[in-house]
């Protein structure tokens, strides 16, 4: 690999796997469900059930200010995301539902292997 350049405009390999990853994972929600924050107004009584809210707006920020140290912390966002809406809402619900099929695809799109391939195809 060539030296990186000392531009600002330079993104680390991190940062590279991290949008991509954030491209392709916030694509799967369909219907926009963890495209922005809950709310109480949507989810009545959702800030009381659920400490740690998060959602894909929230992670977008966080790749473009490098607050991600490692895919690690991206993927432990992504799951707190998935799992507070099987928190919230009953297993007979489009959001749950959703929530779990997005889950096991994100899984999926993280694996070591998938995430070592990435790696090779970005260094
Ligand atoms: C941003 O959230 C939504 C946006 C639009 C619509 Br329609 C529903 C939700 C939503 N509703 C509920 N009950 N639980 C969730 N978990 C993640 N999304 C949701």
């Amino acid at each position: 690999r060539e030296p990186r350049g000392g531009l600002i405009t330079d993104k680390s390999p991190l940062n590279h796997c991290l949008e991509y990853l954030q491209r392709v994972l916030s694509r799967k929600d369909i219907n926009g469900f963890f495209s922005f924050p809950v709310n109480d107004v949507i989810a009545p009584g959702y800030s009381a059930i659920v400490s740690q809210p998060m959602d894909f707006s929230t992670m977008k920020s966080k790749v473009e200010n490098d607050e991600y140290p490692s895919v690690t912390e991206y993927k432990k966002d992504f799951k707190l995301m998935c799992d507070n809406a099987m928190l919230y809402n009953h297993p007979d619900t489009v959001y749950y539902k959703a929530a779990n099929k997005l889950l096991n695809i994100g899984l999926k799109t993280m694996s070591k292997e998938k995430l070592l391939q990435l790696k090779k195809n970005l260094s």
